[in-house]
């Protein structure tokens, strides 16, 4: 399975990366090992100096062994010489001594004198003749002290290296230099030659210092003399030696600072270039990669920043539309009474008004835009059932909302909200009109609606009680005569539409005025309102119970025939001689009389009247008969319906 991958940018493939990565990690491994090589040849080649430093050591110790011979045989010669001199000097005048021993001065072989210590800059007369004498007979014959010239040895070894075609030599070159302590000798040697001149030579044979010191005082300057002319630039290697028949110590320094450093640095040169050049390679391989790297994403960036301008461009065209646009749109609103307010579709914040919405809530518009829309509803129910609904996308139409003006003033106004998509973006657009005059009349209307409904209320409570009081008895509650008949005459038309019988009963207490008498009159009211109520509660449905005047009340019985019309009338009757009304201690019993009339449609039409009258007939007759009794009209053989 091959994996692909496929961009705009054309890519190395994985495996040509691989491989690159492969040979990358080989030239590392190959400069490895040549460093390895090379650290291998540094440590061989730091051996074989070590061997030529202990053989050139050697070889100085060998040239200190001369030395000492020669200093041997010079002292040898010059005590000879000293004491020749001496013998030759009793005859001869000697040269003026130089007393002052602060001032030393040197004398080049070719040249002025130059002063060492003291503190004139200009050489006297005796050390101004003492030179030109000098320059003209080095070799003037008076006692001195001779230094060997400088020795030179060289020592010549070849180095074999790894590599076949590199074969390098190391020389080693080194000066000699003496210096002498001369604490035991040279007093002795001074004391033995009083007056006497010391001169001083360097390495080349040439008079330095001609000086006839005190005893005391040539010691230390002596000396200060032979460390000055011993100095070394860095000894390496040291070797001294005394001279067995003088009291004399040489020493041999040999530098070897410079001899090997050539052959010495060699390697770690080589280890360091070949150390740069793995350096060098591997940044030139990251260089390479991030070169090409860089090109690519100029290149890639290059590309963005085409397609940005492009896109620039496009976006200032869109402005540039979109800012015409807007002034077509805010001139458009403009021109609208209503107030309109385009909100932002998440944020909720106003982006656009017009003058209509400024003068609703009393703002400019650059005060409204930027406000949240919620900020300016002055119900927080509002504010939550608002958000809550442009939160899921919908819409309000034309919800009555209190909204909150620029001052804080509270206004009701009918308000809608709508999502558009305008000029590729959604917004919401929201209109408000100013209806709280109208909420007012509301308001108002509202008022005096309850106001009427509660007079109509009342009027109809009025009128009820009127009703009432019209067609009901005040004392008994129950329909008074002029309802009852007028009930009785629908009741009848009724019997005659539907061809049903109608019953009726004409009641009357019984002896009536004796319970007046007795008891008082309002004792007969109350025996008058138990009477009804008991009357009452025997009726069924539809049978009506009215007080014809006085004593004396009536029964209509719809449907109800002779049988039914008497059996109720008897059973009315029973209820009320059964009745014990209680009156303060005392308890009454009332009987009535009752005379009951039947139409049936057998019988021939006849006016409401005569039926009352049948039953009027009847009563009579239950009166004349002994009273509490039921007598039913068709039991009068003279009466006829
Ligand atoms: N307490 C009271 N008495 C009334 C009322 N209306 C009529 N009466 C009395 O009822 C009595 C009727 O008496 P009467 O007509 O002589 O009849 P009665 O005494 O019942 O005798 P009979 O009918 O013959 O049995 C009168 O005394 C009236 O004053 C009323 O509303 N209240």
């Amino acid at each position: 399975m091959h994996l692909t991958l496929t961009t705009d940018d054309p890519k190395p493939s994985y495996g040509r990366r691989l491989s690159r990565e492969w040979r990358t990690l080989l030239l590392g491994l190959l400069l490895c090992c040549l460093a390895l090589i090379w650290l291998m040849t540094a440590a061989l080649f730091h051996a074989r100096s070590r061997s030529i430093e202990e053989h050139a050591q050697n070889m100085a110790q060998a040239q200190l062994n001369l030395a000492s011979i020669q200093f041997e045989q010079q002292f040898t010669l010059l005590r000879t010489a000293l004491q020749q001199r001496a013998l030759e000097r009793e005859a001869s005048a000697l040269p003026a001594p130089i007393d002052n021993l602060d001032e030393l001065w040197l004398i080049p072989p070719q040249g002025a004198p130059r002063a060492l210590s003291g503190s004139s800059n200009r050489p006297p007369l005796h050390i101004q003749a003492l030179a030109r004498r000098l320059v003209s007979d080095p070799a003037d014959g008076a006692p001195f002290v001779l230094l060997p010239p400088p020795l030179q040895f060289s020592v010549s070894k070849r180095i074999p290296f790894l590599l076949p075609a590199c074969n390098r030599s190391g020389v080693c070159r080194a000066s000699y230099y003496g210096s002498f302590n001369a604490s035991d000798w040279l007093p002795a040697l001074l004391r033995d030659t009083p007056g006497s001149q010391i001169r001083l030579f360097n390495r080349a044979g040439q008079l330095l210092i001609q000086s006839t010191p005190a005893p005391t005082q040539t010691l230390s300057t002596w000396r200060r003399l032979a460390q000055w002319l011993t100095l070394l630039p860095s000894p390496h290697m040291e070797a001294s030696a005394v001279v067995p028949s003088i009291p004399l110590r040489i020493t041999v320094a040999v530098s070897t600072r410079g001899t090997w450093s050539t052959d010495r640095s060699l390697p770690l040169l080589l280890l360091g270039s070949t150390l740069l050049s793995a350096l060098l390679a591997f940044f030139g391989i990251v260089g390479n990669r991030l070169h090409h790297q860089a090109r690519r994403e100029r290149r890639q960036l290059d590309e963005h920043t085409a397609l940005l301008a492009l896109s620039n461009a496009n976006l200032k065209k869109k402005l540039h539309k979109l800012a015409s646009t807007h002034q077509d749109l805010q001139a458009l609103l403009d021109t609208i009474q209503v107030g309109v307010l385009i909100l932002h579709p998440d944020r909720h914040e106003v982006t656009t008004a017009n003058m209509a919405a400024g003068r609703l809530f009393g703002l400019h518009i650059s005060e409204l835009i930027g406000r949240s829309i919620l900020s300016l509803l002055a119900d927080p129910a509002d504010v939550e059932g608002c958000e809550s609904l442009l939160d899921q996308g919908l819409g309000i139409s034309d919800r009555e909302i209190q909204l909150r003006d620029g001052g804080g003033k509270i206004f009701w106004s009918q308000v809608s909200m709508r999502r558009v998509r305008f000029n590729d973006h959604h917004s919401i657009v929201m209109s408000v009109v100013d209806i709280s005059e109208r909420m007012s009349h509301n308001q108002q209307l509202q008022r005096e609606k309850q106001e009427t409904e509660r007079l109509v209320k009342q009027l109809q409570e009025m009128q009820h009680e009127l009703y009432e009081r019209a067609t009901h008895d005040d004392l008994t509650g129950v329909a008074n005569r002029p309802h009852f008949l007028q009930q009785a005459q629908q009741a009848y038309r009724q019997a005659l539409r539907q061809g049903t019988p109608l019953g009726l009963a004409i009641i009357d207490l019984d002896m009536f005025k004796l319970v007046n008498d007795t008891y008082g009159h309002d004792a007969g009211d109350l025996v008058l309102q138990q009477v009804a109520m008991a009357c009452e509660s025997c009726l069924d449905e539809g049978q009506q119970l009215g007080r014809l005047g006085g004593e004396e009340f009536a029964i209509l019985m719809p449907h109800c025939d002779y049988a039914q019309a008497i059996e109720l009338a008897e059973q009315v009757k029973r209820k009320i001689a059964e009745l014990i009304i209680s009156y303060h201690d005392d308890r009454i019993r009332v009987t009535l009389s009752i005379g009951v009339s039947c139409w049936s449609p057998q019988d021939r039409p006849l006016l409401i009247g005569r039926l009352f009258k049948l039953a009027d007939l009847a009563l009579y007759q239950a009166k004349e008969t002994g009273r509490n009794r039921v007598v039913p009209a068709r039991a009068l053989n003279c009466l006829e319906p």
